[in-house]
């Protein structure tokens, strides 16, 4: 099994380009089903996650060309509903959390889909309720069967109607619009997410010939067209490997510059982390990151200590808070993280405390980390990683740490996070892949 090897301390320098957004590409690739033409998208990641959609969408009979290494177009003029049933696509769909939305294309277009209790990251509950709830409301029913494990959605004549989402799931709402966009009539969705990645897709959408109005707000209003024509589509760069390099500069006191990141796009992103005390400055489109002999977290307007916590876009995204975390490990000063959303992305800090970090986990949801300063340097270990973030959490601070780690179960930071050894490798950090096994427990 692959694992990665990696020997810390040492400082990096250099250029990084961050790779295409992997939650948009879910999402836009998603959409290509929503039209017979062809589309054509560009700065796709070339990840675990993302590639699986493809294949899911050929099995499909989406015709797909790799017109570079990363561009594509889709053609989805004839679509194999039968497919649905299959073993193969219980396996390929289960096994990764966009392809649910698949659903809401294919129910816009076809009248019915089916999809199998997705996969993603085992951070928490991640239920599926805002999906199915916002799909009933335009008139869809659904069935969950137990014996098969495959949701089954069936809609003959989706209808325009106010929704009013229970929460603003990114990937419920995704779905609910692309089922909206063909329904009859308009339909308005109040309490939509918002973030970037949204705005993307509803911008192609209306490039596509949809009517979306309220982009970028909560409140979106479809009005539904008959039939969608293609487009080209170019991904924004991803704020979240954005943020884990920003983290990664900071804690490994390197000298780095990341390029084109659309600074505009990244909301509140910067801000926090300079709540970490990091310096960050914008030069063009870059983000450049001095080398830090130590940051110290601020306070409070009235003194008392730093929370950092997540929110539905234009908060902070959880994703990001593993990467606060970890390198809060190093600053000088305390916070408190508070992941609201998930109720199991924490418990990776066991692994820190095991390399020397000083943090106390409060519950499920509530670390509070005291900073070393960068006084007292981690120590490398062998360690597993849970999820995609925490993952590359982990190998921010084998990078930071004295001496040698070892992270297992790498597929986990390699769904997300594209040729991350070999661009790490090219600021100069010491990590190579290797095979081993996990230790057993
Ligand atoms: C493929 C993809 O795009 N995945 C992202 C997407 O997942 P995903 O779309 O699955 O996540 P949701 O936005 O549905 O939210 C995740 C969980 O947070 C809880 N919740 C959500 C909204 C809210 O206002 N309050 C609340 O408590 C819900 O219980 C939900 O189960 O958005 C998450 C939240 O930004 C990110 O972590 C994931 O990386
Ligand atoms: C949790 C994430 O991904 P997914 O929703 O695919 O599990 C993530 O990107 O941090």
């Amino acid at each position: 099994m692959n694992a990665f090897e990696i020997h810390g301390g040492k400082p990096l320098k250099g250029e990084i380009i961050p790779q295409g957004a992997k939650n948009e590409a879910l999402q836009v690739v998603s959409a290509v089903l929503l039209t017979k033409e062809k589309v054509t998208i560009s700065n796709i990641p070339d990840i675990k996650d993302v590639n699986k959609l493809i294949e899911l969408l050929g099995d499909l009979g989406v015709v797909v060309q790799r017109i570079s290494k990363d561009t594509y177009s889709f053609e989805a003029s004839n679509i194999n509903l039968d497919f649905f049933q299959s073993e193969t696509f219980r396996s390929k769909g289960g096994s990764l959390r966009g392809s649910i939305m698949i659903v809401g294309p294919l129910l816009a277009r076809f009248g019915k889909a089916a999809i199998p209790k997705p996969g993603g990251d085992k951070i928490g509950r991640r239920r599926l309720d805002t999906h199915f709830l916002g799909f009933e409301k335009l008139g869809a029913q659904f069935n969950y069967n137990a014996e098969t494990g495959f949701f089954n959605v069936d809609a003959t004549n989706l209808k325009g109607t106010y929704v009013l989402l229970e929460e603003a799931s990114v990937t419920g709402t995704a779905n609910v619009v692309m089922a909206a966009v063909l329904a009859k009539g308009t339909t308005t969705i109040y309490n939509a997410a918002c973030e970037p990645y949204l705005q993307q897709l509803c911008k192609m959408l209306n490039r596509m010939g949809a009517k979306i109005s309220g982009i970028g707000s909560n409140l979106l209003t479809i009005e539904g067209v008959s039939e969608l024509n293609g487009t080209e589509h170019r991904l924004l760069p991803d704020m979240i490997e954005i943020g884990s390099f920003i983290g990664l500069a900071a804690m490994t006191g390197s000298e780095i510059t990341i390029k084109d990141v659309q600074y505009n796009e990244l909301g509140i992103i910067p801000s926090v982390f300079r709540k970490l005390g990091i310096t960050l400055e914008l030069r063009g489109d870059d983000i450049y990151i001095p080398p830090h002999k130590n940051y110290e977290i601020d306070t409070f307007i009235d003194g008392s200590i730093m929370t950092i916590s997540d929110a539905p876009w234009p908060g902070f995204t959880p994703d990001l808070l593993s990467i606060v975390l970890v390198v809060a490990t190093q600053a000088k000063g305390n916070v408190l993280i508070h992941q609201k959303m998930f109720e199991s992305r924490l418990f990776f800090v066991d692994k820190l405390i095991d390399m020397g970090a000083q943090i106390i986990l409060c519950d499920p949801h509530r670390a509070t980390v005291i900073g070393l300063n960068k006084q007292v340097k981690l120590k490398g270990i062998e360690m597993t990683s849970p999820d995609i973030r925490a993952g590359v959490s982990l190998l921010i601070a084998a990078l930071s740490a004295n001496g040698r780690s070892i992270i297992h179960n790498i597929e986990q930071i390699e769904r997300g996070y594209q040729d991350i050894d070999t661009r790490l490798r090219l600021l100069g950090a010491d990590i190579k892949r290797i095979d081993a096994m996990p230790p057993s427990h």
